[in-house]
């Protein structure tokens, strides 16, 4: 399908208000025409030795408050039905991608990055609004002064009229040249421009690392590198258009000498008697009939980028989603089963084999391993970031990928490691686990969540407006939201990365607490490292290179040996020696007992 297929398809609704932008721009410019008209009329009158009369004035009276009201109601409806469509195909087109987004397997999202796809929806649809709101109408203009005047000047003598339209007919070869030329580059120039967008993107988010590991010159060298890239294939094609786009603005040119030329060898050979003609095709040229031309130029050029944004919208909207099931079912309890589950990435890298576990309903379940043996894969299949490649995964019975998105949400809520607030107060973004929740269930969540007292404590309470990402809140206490928004949502499946890391200890103290409150009756699944959840859970799954070694309850798994009994000496280790770091001075042998 053509870029201009899709556009029009994407343009839904909105067509008419596109086609009515241009037929306004084209209206618009033949109002101008009767303004210029007027113009000329006086001016024939005086080139020709006449005398202008209260009629002539009148005349130009009326004509040019004509032409200018028509110009300025035109130019008005043209700049509204361009602009609001410009807006609507832009803002489906968005909706579309982000809606397409959602029903990929998140695991990957086809191999795009988030600042990728952050850029496709930013800076590569700005580019189909600007054609749509500006470029696109301005070349409609051409079909209204232009081409009136050449009808007009074709009426009183076809020669002059043909030598009128010439050069607008020889700029079409030009531009043709132009638009191929474009047209290679145009894929690059936009796959660079969004490529530069989502280095800039991630460059921000990811600041204070960066500067803080690899120096501010390291840092930036990836990111200029990228924005250089852009710059480098915009200068190209600067290079590769600016011949054609000159010859085009020549060609234009040629057609004041060309009229002279004509008019006055036909008027020297007496082919045309009436001198006010010529007078007429000049004042018309000195004021500029071929100025819409340009926009036409223009408008070729912003076409060509267009149609590549356009084809990196389709390509994304092209991935495969997750099928939906054709017959949804609903699960029957809050247990977990996976069966034989095996998971490859898409560049080849197997993280999971095979691996199998029941969780009963209301039991916590450990999943413990080595960093990269697939943890968060697992996680992230129960809640169908992607589908299995082999194996299935049943939540109360049923096969996830035959429950639909608004039951599965309803049954599995993730806590997770990164957690993002909105710029919305603090209730809004509690409620983004349950939108349709009270505020009284909300200030219930919050109380669960360990977060109502500082809640209550901050200015405005519930109703406190988060900045960006909850810029003003500790860590610990946007882990709490984070927290009471799995709870509001009073979905039974729980899947937990834990993360407490970086808390000191009365927030950390707090987090758990909330988190126990959260798995109480509900069934969770925990990524975690730390002992006492560990050695709490009602079942252990221990992983290692992506398969199911070992399960059992602590005592069971410390008593088998093997990978779990190593993995708990290291992590027992590794938290006696962060507690003897914390008081200081002890030995770290000493602290092994904590662990029990
Ligand atoms: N998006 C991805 N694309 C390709 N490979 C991936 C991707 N995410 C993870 N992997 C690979 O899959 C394997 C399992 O990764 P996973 O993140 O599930 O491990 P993990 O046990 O959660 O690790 P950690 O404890 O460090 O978070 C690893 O080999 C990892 O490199």
């Amino acid at each position: 399908m053509s870029g201009a297929a899709i556009l029009w398809r994407c343009a839904g609704g909105a067509r008419w208000r596109v086609l009515g932008g241009v037929a306004a721009r084209i209206a618009q410019s033949l109002f101008l025409t009767l303004g210029f008209y007027a113009a000329v009329t006086v001016i024939m009158v005086l080139t020709t030795g006449g005398t202008v009369h209260r009629d002539h004035v009148t005349q130009v009276a009326v004509l040019s408050i004509l032409s200018l009201s028509g110009q300025l109601v035109m130019g008005w409806l043209a700049a509204r039905l361009s602009w609001l469509a410009a807006y609507e195909v832009v803002a489906e087109l968005r909706i579309a991608v982000l809606n397409h987004l959602v029903t990929l397997p998140q695991t990957s999202l086809g191999g795009r990055t988030r600042a990728d796809i952050s850029a496709l929806v930013t800076s590569d649809t700005q580019t189909v609004e600007e054609f749509l709101s500006d470029a696109l109408p301005r070349a409609g203009q051409v079909l209204g002064f232009p081409l009136a005047v050449i009808v007009v000047v074709s009426f009183h003598d076809p020669v002059l009229g043909l030598a009128l339209a010439a050069p607008i007919v020889a700029v079409w070869p030009v531009m043709a040249v132009s638009g191929r030329r474009l047209a290679e580059l145009g894929d690059e120039r936009q796959g660079k421009q969004a490529h530069a967008a989502a280095a800039m993107i991630d460059l921000v988010a990811s600041a204070p690392a960066l500067w803080l590991y690899s120096g501010e010159q390291r840092s930036l060298s990836y990111y200029s590198r990228a924005v250089n890239a852009f710059r480098e294939v915009s200068v190209k094609m600067v290079h590769r258009l600016v011949v054609p786009s000159g010859a085009a603005g020549f060609v234009v040119q040629t057609g004041l000498p060309l009229i002279l030329a004509v008019g006055g060898w036909r008027l020297a050979n007496g082919e045309v008697t009436d001198t006010r003609v010529v007078v007429a095709v000049v004042a018309t040229l000195a004021v500029g009939v071929y100025q819409p031309v340009h926009g036409v130029l223009a408008a070729g050029e912003s076409w060509q980028l267009t149609q590549a944004a356009i084809r990196r919208a389709v390509d994304v909207l092209r991935l495969p989603q997750l099928p939906a099931p054709r017959h949804p079912r609903q699960p029957s309890d809050n247990g977990v089963e996976l069966s034989g589950v095996s998971y490859t990435y898409a560049d080849g890298v197997p993280a999971l084999r095979e691996v199998s576990f029941r969780a009963a309903p209301g039991s916590t379940t450990a999943l413990v391993g080595r960093s990269g043996s697939g943890k968060s894969t697992l996680l992230s299949l129960i809640d169908r970031g992607d589908d299995p490649g082999e194996g299935v995964i049943l939540i109360g019975g049923v096969d996830v990928r035959d429950m639909d998105t608004a039951t599965r949400c309803r049954t599995i809520t993730q806590v997770f490691q990164d957690i993002h607030l909105f710029p919305g107060t603090v209730a809004d973004n509690i409620a983004v686990g349950n939108p349709g929740a009270s505020r009284d269930q909300i200030i219930a969540a919050a109380r669960t969540a360990q977060a109502h007292r500082f809640i209550t404590s901050l200015d405005d309470g519930y109703d406190t407006v988060l900045g960006e990402d909850g810029a003003g809140l500790s860590g610990g206490q946007r882990q709490r939201l984070s927290i009471a928004r799995a709870v509001v949502s009073d979905a039974p499946v729980v899947l937990l990365d834990e993360a407490t890391a970086s808390l000191d200890p009365v927030s950390e103290a707090a987090v758990l607490r909330a988190l126990d409150e959260l798995c109480r009756e509900r069934t969770a699944i925990i990524v975690t490292h730390r002992l006492s959840t560990i050695v709490r859970a009602d079942d252990i799954v221990v992983l290692d290179g992506g398969c199911c070694v070992q399960r059992g309850t602590h005592r069971e798994l410390l008593a088998a040996g093997g990978t779990y009994a190593q993995l708990w000496a290291t992590l027992r280790e590794s938290e006696t020696w962060a507690l003897n770091r914390g008081s200081g001075d002890a030995d770290p042998a000493d602290g092994a007992a904590v662990a029990h």
